[in-house]
């Protein structure tokens, strides 16, 4: 692959943004070849949590804008669908993917950050949709996904200035989960993508797809929705051996 590497290190799958030299800039065929890698990853049963990450200094500048220029009408409105659809499918992936925000993460990079479940970034991150200062806005997620995640009035701040924030900033808004130094960003991540693919993989999997459609439905949708699924989760062989398991530990 031209713009994406895949490390395959079970139960990890690590997805690196990788045109370092242009900040790991979005083109076509890194849409064409992460959309790819995502669908290697999702069929690959000793996967079991996905992290994004960006080789060099950057996590993603966003689109390449050296590339728009190349773009008639209809081939923009096509690579703006397919970004969108590529970040729909990570969202609603069955699997946990995490973004290992390593440096910038600006426009259309941040829109792949924010498709991800969780986010932790290095203190030397920026975050930012710049858009605005092109005369264009963010197409691949970006009104909608900020103002869930930091408010109305935030969200529009950022993309009416189109400022970069530091990962602190980010955090504290709830852009950001976790913000560590950049030496200790890997390990981690690690930690936390071992603590999450030790859990049951059922459970992970039906606890994103609530919340996720929950947040797009009534609370009532949301809670009855838990309900019908909750007496699947429960029956797994997963849950059974967990729950016997503490109940002979505590009888022993
Ligand atoms: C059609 C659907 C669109 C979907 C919606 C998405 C839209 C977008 O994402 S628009 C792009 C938003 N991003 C930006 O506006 C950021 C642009 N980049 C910068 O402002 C800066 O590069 C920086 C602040 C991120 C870093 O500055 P610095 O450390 O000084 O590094 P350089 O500017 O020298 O960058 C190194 C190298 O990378 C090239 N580059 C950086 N970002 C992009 C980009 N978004 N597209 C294309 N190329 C980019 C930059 O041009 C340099 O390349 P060379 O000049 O060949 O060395």
């Amino acid at each position: 692959m031209e713009t994406i590497s895949l490390k395959r290190e079970p139960p990890f799958g690590w997805i690196y943004l990788n045109r370092p030299d242009k900040l790991n800039a979005i083109n076509e065929k890194m849409i064409e070849e992460l959309g790819e890698t995502i669908k290697q990853l999702e069929n690959d049963n000793e996967i079991k949590v996905i992290i994004i990450t960006g080789t060099g200094k950057a996590f993603c500048a966003g689109a390449d804008i050296s590339h728009f220029k190349t773009l008639n009408p209809e081939r923009a409105w096509l690579f703006a669908k397919k970004g969108r659809e590529l970040m729909d499918k990570i969202e609603n992936l069955g699997k946990p993917v995490i973004a290992m925000i390593n440096g910038y993460a600006l426009g259309g990079g941040l829109e792949i950050a924010m498709a991800c479940d969780i986010r932790i970034a290095s203190e030397e991150a920026q975050l930012g949709l710049p858009e605005i200062t092109l005369g264009i806005y963010p197409g691949f997620g970006g009104t909608q996904r900020l103002p869930r995640l930091v408010g109305k009035g935030r969200a529009l701040l950022m993309m009416f200035t189109g400022d970069k924030i530091t990962a602190k900033d980010a955090e504290r808004f709830g852009l950001v989960e976790v913000v560590v130094s950049k030496e200790a960003l890997e390990e981690e991540t690690r930690k936390m993508a071992t603590k999450i693919a030790s859990q049951s993989q059922v459970a992970i999997s039906e606890i994103k797809l609530l919340v996720n459609k929950g947040l797009d439905s009534s609370i009532d949708a949301g809670l009855n929705m838990e309900s019908l699924g909750w007496g699947v989760a429960f029956t797994t062989d997963d849950a059974k051996k967990r729950i016997d398991d503490f109940l002979s530990k505590r009888k022993g």
